[in-house]
């Protein structure tokens, strides 16, 4: 729910309105057909609205608030897709089906919303309302499971998926797109009606009218009152799980930053992230993208920020010269290139690259220079996807291998398996070590996600982590460079292997965050964007003050929460 919706709390505890006083169930219409597709209802399951709240007060969020421009801001009036075209709302149809296939079939969102947009033919606009309500509903499930949970007699886990999720839509509607109740309750009744069945239809009414007799700050303070604990209540009222909210706190710490900024970076997971594009050095303009909408981006050189819709009507986005990439992934792999360096320069490894974003923008980068590039990536479909990032850039400038990384050395040893100016055993001057990781640096970007990580995801990876990493040292020069970056701020993924990493003595770590500043856009006074207040850096050990690691902040810089080590061997 957007910071606009629900921030404003009440600070009395009262709960006004009169809720609770229809029981569900009323109201259904027809027969109570059990759905074929195996979706149970209860139209008598729809309960009272508990009364919550009590005596909370008000809290603000401290910390800088980037990034936060109200998710919802847009008002979704009776305009919009149910009120056009009641018989049949394609809009509201396609973010039905994604979810679906979310919470049915683990896909993913951003992969299935395309497609399904594609197949159901929707406008501009229609494809804008889908998405919206796609991705919010997803994204706020955990704060509207919660509210369901006050306006249903029994289990929200008893209560079939379809039916779960229109009523998570229908709540999205109501209370955060600012879809006028009517529209959304009529609207996603007639939807449950046509594909689940008028019994659960009657169900959805039934809980919807609970929902919508209170406003967006009723229901968190009525929420709220049920936390137990300080990371409860903002796992509820910001849709995060607990041990996510507990891990970031802890991150927020660990990097250097006040801990009380977690509401800021929870809401700004909660928001769509602006697509941000990088045109290839030496190989693409961003004079089109500009030209069509987009502004000068403000972190990094050669990149921009693109609102204006559908990126495929951009040639220089067919031809793949300019891409999509987060101003974060671009920051890092710019500063491994740019870091200073002595001695040869003339052999790249990135060791994880599928799908091949920082690979693309490396080998570029090192095209230019004269520096050859051998991509590598374990999963064979990935390595595909790598092929066709790098396909713009200079024939023989680059070679993509599919194998395991922490086997590098027997790649490197066969000659057919390297750029053609590399030779067997030829040890790498820079190296880019952007290993597998839980991903939650990019919650904004993958709404479903977090419903889906466990702390055990995060155990498993952290060999594997670690062992890339010394495979990638074990291939690099004396005086070569290797960065170890993950799209995570969790402790365990970042400032722990790095502590593990400086263990074996082989490599020193540099001023990482120097190396990230380096590489942003400079101000009008030539100072480094990335100073001052939102100089991402971390120093380790007091001892060495010029040892940093650097982390980047959604809520603070607008990206990704990439972490960035650059090591040098020693
Ligand atoms: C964080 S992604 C890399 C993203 C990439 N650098 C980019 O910018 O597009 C990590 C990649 O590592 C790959 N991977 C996982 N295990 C690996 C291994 N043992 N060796 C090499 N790559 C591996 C994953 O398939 C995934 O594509």
């Amino acid at each position: 729910m957007s910071q606009s919706n629900f921030g404003g709390r009440r600070s009395d505890g009262q709960s006004g309105g009169a809720a609770g006083h229809n029981r569900a169930g009323q109201g259904r219409s027809g027969a109570n057909r059990r759905d074929d597709r195996n979706d149970s209802f209860n139209p008598a399951g729809a309960g009272r609205t508990k009364r919550g709240g009590g005596g909370e007060t008000r809290r603000n969020d401290k910390g800088r608030e980037r990034n936060r421009k109200a998710q919802f801001s847009r008002e979704f009036s009776e305009s919009a897709p149910s009120a056009r075209r009641r018989s049949s709302d394609p809009a509201r149809l396609t973010a039905y089906q994604v979810i679906n296939a979310v919470v049915m079939d683990d896909s993913y969102a951003n992969l299935v919303l395309p497609k399904t947009i594609r197949a159901n033919h929707l406008d501009h606009r229609d494809a804008g309302f889908a998405t919206e309500l796609c991705y919010g509903t997803l994204r706020h499930q955990g704060t509207y499971d919660a509210i369901l949970a006050h306006c249903v007699d029994r289990p929200l886990e008893k209560t079939g998926k379809q039916i779960m999720t229109a009523l998570r839509m229908g709540a999205h509607q109501i209370l955060s797109m600012r879809v006028p109740s009517h529209a959304a309750l009529n609207s996603t009744v007639a939807l449950a009606r046509a594909e689940i069945g008028s019994g659960p239809a009657g169900f959805i009414n039934a809980v919807l009218r609970r929902v919508s007799e209170r406003s967006p700050e009723e229901w968190q303070d009525i929420i709220q009152a049920d936390a137990k604990d300080e990371y409860t209540r903002l796992a509820l009222s910001k849709s995060h799980p607990a041990w996510v909210v507990r891990a970031f706190r802890q991150a927020l710490a660990a990097h250097g930053r006040n801990p009380e900024e977690i509401g800021a970076l929870l809401d700004a997971d909660n928001a769509a992230p602006v697509v941000n594009l990088v045109a290839l050095p030496g190989l693409g303009s961003l004079d089109e993208a500009l030209d069509k909408g987009a502004e000068e981006g403000t972190l990094v050189q050669g990149s921009a920020l693109y609102s204006s819709g559908d990126l495929g009507r951009l040639e220089s986005v067919r031809e793949g010269t300019v891409r999509a990439q987060d101003a974060g992934s671009q920051l890092v792999a710019r500063a491994l290139a740019d870091a200073p360096l002595e001695g040869t320069d003339r052999a790249w490894l990135d060791l994880c690259a599928g799908p091949g974003g920082k690979a693309a923008l490396l080998g570029a980068l090192g095209a230019d220079r004269g520096a050859q590039l051998l991509a590598n990536e374990s999963a064979k479909h990935r390595a595909k996807l790598v092929e066709s990032s790098l396909k713009p850039l200079t024939q023989g400038s680059y070679k993509v291998v599919t194998g395991d990384g922490r086997k590098i050395s027997s790649t490197v040893e066969k000659q057919s398996l390297l750029p053609s100016g590399m030779h067997p055993g030829q040890l790498f001057d820079r190296v880019m070590v952007d290993v597998p990781c839980s991903g939650l640096g990019a919650l904004r970007r993958r709404p479903e996600a977090r419903w889906r990580k466990t702390p055990r995801d995060i155990a498993e990876l952290l060999t594997l982590q670690k062992e890339l990493f010394d495979a990638a040292a074990a291939q690099t020069r004396p005086g070569g460079l290797i960065a170890y970056v993950t799209c995570s701020p969790h402790m365990a993924e970042t400032q722990n292997i790095v502590l593990d990493i400086l263990k074996s003595g082989e490599v020193e770590l540099l001023d990482s965050a120097a190396a990230l500043r380096n590489a942003a856009l400079k101000d009008s006074a030539g100072n480094s964007v990335l100073a001052g207040e939102l100089d991402p850096a971390h120093v380790l050990d007091e001892r060495h003050p010029s040892q940093t690691t650097a982390q980047l902040w959604p809520h603070i810089h607008g990206t990704d929460a990439m972490f960035f080590a650059l090591f040098q061997k020693k």
